[in-house]
């Protein structure tokens, strides 16, 4: 299924179109609302009173922000933005803020993503980079997957010489809960291609991305 962009407001009709034809949920939106309620219920509130009144429809709709690059084509992503160019330099986009959910308890995953590639022919627009990081941090995810999903994804759209993600994230399970561990932070890498075959390509990236960046 396609949709448009994950950042668009999506209004309630289309939601609920979404939510039952999208093979990810059949569950309506008065549903997901009345199961948050269920939950505040649970956890000894009163989902009357005032404040929490509205409680269940905006979790239900932040929740369907916050997976909403189920429902996200590639198509529809790159908007043709895929460039013949004879460059054979590396290419880097750094610092790529990232917030996912952790499928395990359903809390943040925080941090940045870093991805190059080596063209072979073709360049993708800039921005699509950001944005295929955010169509797969914008799920349920673990971190080796997502940083695994960035780099297939890329691999296949441009077939480069090679691809590389670096994932830096701390994760609220960990910091919220659990074993609350404040500060800890979590490093993953997928290598394609020539980052995979070749030790000096992947120095090279290692190296540009523990310089410090100008701007924040
Ligand atoms: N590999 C991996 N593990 C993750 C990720 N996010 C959360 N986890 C871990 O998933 C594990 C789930 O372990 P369980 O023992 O089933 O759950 P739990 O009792 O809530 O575990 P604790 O977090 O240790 O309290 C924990 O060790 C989490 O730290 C991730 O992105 N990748
Ligand atoms: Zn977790």
């Amino acid at each position: 299924m396609t949709l448009s962009n994950s950042s668009e407001l999506i209004g309630t009709d289309r939601l609920e179109k979404q939510l039952e034809t999208n093979g990810h949920s059949t569950v309506s939106e008065q549903e997901m609302r009345q199961s948050i309620r269920t939950l505040l219920t649970e956890l000894g509130e009163d989902p009357d009173r005032e404040g929490l009144r509205d409680t269940p429809k905006r979790v239900s709709k932040a929740w369907q922000f916050l997976t909403s690059g189920y429902n996200q084509s590639m198509e529809e992503l790159l908007n043709g933005a895929i460039f013949n160019e004879n460059s054979h330099e590396m290419v880097l986009v750094r610092d790529i803020t990232l917030f996912s959910t952790c499928e395990h308890h359903m809390l943040p995953i925080i941090g940045h993503a870093h991805v190059a590639y080596i063209p072979n022919g073709k360049v993708i627009g800039l921005s699509k980079i950001a944005r295929i990081c955010e169509m797969f941090a914008r799920r349920l995810q673990v971190q080796e997957r997502l940083t695994g999903q960035v780099a297939d994804a890329l691999q296949d759209v441009l077939q480069p010489q090679g691809v590389a993600v670096v994932i830096e994230a701390t994760h609220m399970c960990m910091v919220m809960r659990g074993v609350q561990k404040p500060g800890s932070w979590t490093t993953t890498s997928a290598m394609r291609g020539v980052f995979s075959d070749d030790a000096r390509t992947r120095q090279e990236f290692m190296g540009l991305i523990r310089h410090s960046p100008q701007f924040h």
